[in-house]
């Protein structure tokens, strides 16, 4: 019986592509160790696959499938959630999703024990069942490692935070914002929390105090970011002796571009100026009012550059018309014909990867997810930072304060950015002196991604570690 590795991704595009690579990963570099992916397989509900964005899964677990015959998908049923679950934002839906899918987990994981040499378990760090419940009628004590799909900045923010979510109670009434200390990290207030994360008594928050304690527990964590961007970060949570489980930095983890519809993005692109071309791209799940789009619109116009924009609308609430709507009605009036020689509008999905790869781009305003960011950096493509929601944030400060590899946005206190402020940051990463500067340093950590997987690179030494520890159990 062949050596098993087993991965547990998360639902969440941003997640289950993440894994799936590392798999691919893993098995490029250690192909006498086999990859079965766990995939919960969601019901059909129009909402819930379209928040989740299953449908561009699908597609892509059907390339890969097709391209790595070596990764075999074990489709698990996802259970139904209780008519009781309490709210959560659709980013934070599939906590719930897989919480309640742990015994069909755990029924999985019986059945490839017994057909396979099962070495470890890699979970995301969002499908946080107690690591016992999955394994316990296992035969052998098989080690449970966590996959964190972000850096390692919000992973710090992560393990720290019962201590903090203890102080932030205390204080809880006081007028003063808390300056909050991290090694490793600048000193930050609740403001970068996610916004879910604001109320230290909240669902969310004792939700994330219960990852932050499986984690913790775990016999590893691995972390999608390398050595260069986040330095202080990684050395500080690898030399506190608090924070229990080794610390396996590997990536940058990310997905090459797999041949998606690509809808006439690559031929304009084509036609294009080298470095001309600002994307606009906001994730899988960033979505927008109608108000916020005109002022998008109207700011790129101000800015004089050509895009690429990526158009995705609010699903539901007052909101609820705007999926029927077209182009022409969502955005002001004429804005498609008076920017038809400079810009591409397209809506819902693009192929990022594709287009960040394009010689003719030259810019990213992106919502700091850590997938957008790591595909900019291996692009040397330098970011606009427009955080929306989860850990974005953080990122942006990372992204503004560490790496210097993005110009920040500022949004006012209910998120809303103006047209000004959007064009003023765009012109000034695609024209000044200070837009220069950050795509040097881009530039210089493209070069850093590509030694930091190669041979003798820092994250190739740590999957090696970890492929080596896995052999040996
Ligand atoms: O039109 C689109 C939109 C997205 N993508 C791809 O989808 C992925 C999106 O991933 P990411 O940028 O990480 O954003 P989210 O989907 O929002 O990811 C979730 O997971 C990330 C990793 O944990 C977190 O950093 C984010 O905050 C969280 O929202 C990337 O590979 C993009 O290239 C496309 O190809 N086309």
């Amino acid at each position: 019986m062949k050596d098993t590795i087993v991965l547990y991704p998360n639902l969440g595009r941003g997640h289950l592509v993440s894994m799936v690579e590392l798999g691919k990963l893993i098995l490029t570099h250690h192909p006498s160790l086999s990859i079965t992916i766990l995939i919960l397989t969601p019901p059909t509900t129009p909402s819930t696959t379209t928040t989740l964005a299953c449908n561009s899964n699908a597609q892509y677990i059907a390339t890969v499938t097709a391209t790595t015959p070596s990764i075999t998908f074990h489709r698990v049923p996802l259970a139904a959630l209780p008519f009781n679950t309490p709210f959560l934002p659709p980013h934070l839906l599939s906590l719930e999703l897989t919480r309640h899918s742990t015994q069909n987990i755990a029924v999985a994981l019986q059945t490839l024990a017994k057909a396979s040499n099962l070495k470890a378990i890699v979970m995301d760090f969002m499908n946080f069942n107690d690591p016992k419940a999955l394994t316990e009628n296992l035969n052998n004590n098989v080690p449970t490692y966590f996959y964190y799909t972000s850096g390692a900045s919000p992973l710090a923010l992560l393990l720290y935070y019962p201590p903090i979510n203890q102080v932030l109670i205390e204080k809880k009434d006081k007028d003063q914002p808390l300056q909050i200390q991290i090694p490793g990290l600048p000193t930050i207030t609740a403001d970068d929390f996610p916004n879910e994360c604001k109320d230290p008594l909240s669902y969310v928050c004792q939700v994330f105090l219960q990852i932050a304690e499986t984690m913790m527990g775990g016999a590893g964590i691995i972390v999608n970011t390398f050595e260069a961007i986040e330095e202080e970060a990684i050395r500080a949570l690898s030399e506190d002796a608090t924070v229990p489980p080794p610390l396996f930095c590997v990536g940058p983890v990310i997905s090459a571009p797999y041949g998606e519809e690509d809808k006439g993005c690559l031929s304009w692109l084509n036609l294009q100026p080298s470095q001309s071309v600002v994307l606009l791209c906001f994730g899988s799940m960033g979505r927008f009012s109608r108000a916020q789009l005109k002022e998008i619109a109207i700011g790129l116009e101000k800015s004089e550059q050509r895009f690429l924009w990526v158009v995705r609308t609010e699903l539901g609430g007052a909101d609820d018309s705007a999926e029927e709507l077209s182009l022409d009605e969502l955005l002001p009036e004429g804005f498609l014909e008076r920017t038809k020689e400079k810009g591409m509008v397209v809506r819902d999905w693009a192929p990022q990867a594709a287009i960040l790869s394009h010689d003719s781009v030259g810019g990213f305003v992106t919502h700091c997810g850590w997938n957008s960011v790591l595909e900019a950096v291996c692009e040397g493509v330098p970011m606009v930072a427009w955080p929306l929601y989860a850990e974005q944030k953080m990122n942006r400060m990372v992204m503004v304060k560490e790496m210097k590899v993005a110009l920040a946005v500022k949004e006012n206190k209910d998120g809303f950015v103006s047209s000004t402020e959007l064009g003023d940051r765009v012109r000034e990463l695609m024209e000044s002196d200070k837009g220069k500067e950050i795509r040097q340093r881009i530039f210089k950590m493209k070069m850093s991604a590509a030694e930091a997987m190669a041979e003798g690179g820092t994250s190739r030494a740590s999957l090696d570690k970890l492929a080596k520890l896995w052999k040996q159990s």
